[in-house]
């Protein structure tokens, strides 16, 4: 800090209540203004880390997302509104942030963050949060912070956990791929798992506040790694990780250069993305195994018996089920699954869950069991393409979307 610096008069009273903390001061202020932040992902964990970035006088903030606002993302993505859905999350996220902070710079960037645009789009920022929620973004963002050589803020959130790791921080920092040189297999989204809103609040805010010590100095460059359980006790715990791997394929001696980045398909090496049954068009029954939403009506209406079996977890089951649709959760049909067979095998199953993944595991545990019981007659057993996800969009407008 040269002798001379200062802040506008009325900044001094705006940020007094940091400025007077122990290590922060003047000069902390001062580092904030002058840096810059981009946070990629204006969700869960976005929006708060935003909100506590803008609020503390980070001096320009970058807003990367290529999604609009939902409604089923107002439960904790806070930035967002009941006016703004349907509008840019960048959009939304910026228009909050200035009201928040009008002096500060924000620069929207509604575009989706792949290997051909990371390193151009992250350059000019000092640090790097990763608030996404997909794994090929995750390596694609460690790579792009090895390489441009900048500090990553990696947060996580799922049902009621989060983690939290710094990678990538002063020249001993290590990077995702130092952990996991291969990607962890797929856990499902937050659409899938559930998230509680105040959890990504949690991680989020934790993302502000590490971004906020590199700026000002007063992190530890200790690398760890922070997991929370909103349910646990002690809710947080903290692991040491130790410094970068000599041979990590990314910051390692022969680490990536950045123009392999480009090259690099990170889709394929987390392993592809999810079928995505509607994309693909398959809307309708496939002979044999599927039924789809309409059928399904068709055949209910027509009064026939039939065994519908939901395999939602119980919670989802009692927010809203089909008409005559048994519970019985995944787990304890395939931990047990002959008990739900009914014992005249001439009545079909069908089986539902939200959006048609885990019926078709349970469809196909329960066929292997005809499979290995040779002379009985085969049983119909299909699973509900498209789940009552379907169901809302293609039967029934006013079913339940959560
Ligand atoms: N490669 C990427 N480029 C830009 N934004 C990304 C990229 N990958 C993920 N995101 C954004 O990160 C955010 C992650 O937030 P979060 O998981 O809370 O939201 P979501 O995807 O809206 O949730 P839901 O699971 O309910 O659909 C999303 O807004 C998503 O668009
Ligand atoms: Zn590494």
């Amino acid at each position: 800090m040269d002798k001379g610096d200062k802040l506008p008069l009325e900044d001094y009273k705006r940020y007094g209540r940091q400025m007077i903390l122990e290590g922060f001061g003047l000069s902390g202020q001062l580092k904030l203004q002058k840096a810059s932040v981009v946070v990629v992902g204006a969700g869960g964990l976005g929006c708060p880390a935003l909100q506590y970035l803008a609020a503390a006088g980070v001096g320009r903030l970058g807003i990367i997302d290529h999604d609009v606002v939902e409604t089923s993302n107002l439960q904790r993505q806070i930035l967002h509104n009941e006016q703004t859905v349907g509008m840019h999350k960048t959009e939304s996220a910026a228009q909050a942030v200035r009201k928040i902070n009008s002096r500060i710079k924000v620069d929207v960037i509604t575009e989706p963050l792949s290997s051909l645009n990371a390193t151009r789009v992250l350059q000019d920022y000092d640090i790097i949060l990763d608030c996404t929620d997909n794994t090929p973004t995750r390596y694609l963002l460690s790579d792009t912070a090895v390489a441009l050589g900048k500090p990553l803020v990696s947060g996580a959130a799922q049902r009621f956990h989060g983690q939290l790791c710094v990678y990538n921080l002063g020249p001993d920092g290590l990077c995702l791929r130092c952990l996991f040189p291969r990607p962890p297999t797929q856990t499902g989204t937050c659409e899938e798992t559930g998230i509680l809103g105040a959890v990504t609040g949690v991680i989020g805010n934790l993302q502000a506040l590490e971004a906020i010590k590199i700026i000002t100095g007063l992190h530890e460059k200790e690398p760890s790694m922070l997991i929370f359980s909103a349910l646990g006790s002690p809710p947080f715990r903290s692991i040491k990780l130790g410094s970068k791997k000599p041979t990590c394929p990314a910051c390692g001696k022969e680490g990536k250069k950045i123009g392999e980045i480009h090259e690099f398909d990170y889709v394929q090496f987390c392993g592809g993305p999810a079928p995505d049954w509607e994309t693909q068009g398959l809307t309708d029954s496939e002979p044999g195994f599927r039924i789809s939403v309409k059928e399904l009506h068709n055949r209910l209406e027509g009064g026939d018996r039939l065994n519908v079996i939901d395999v939602r977890p119980r919670t989802e089951f009692g927010i809203c089920q089909l008409p005559g649709s048994i519970n019985v959760p995944l787990g304890e049909l395939t931990a047990n699954p002959s008990t739900y067979l009914p014992e005249d095998d001439k009545i079909e199953t069908f089986i539902v869950c939200r959006l048609g993944n885990d019926s078709q595991i349970a469809a196909e545990t329960l066929r292997s069991l005809d499979k290995d019981s040779p002379g009985t007659n085969k049983r119909t057993i299909k699973d509900v393409i498209g789940g009552l996800r379907a169901w809302s969009k293609d039967v029934d407008e006013n079913f339940p979307v959560y």
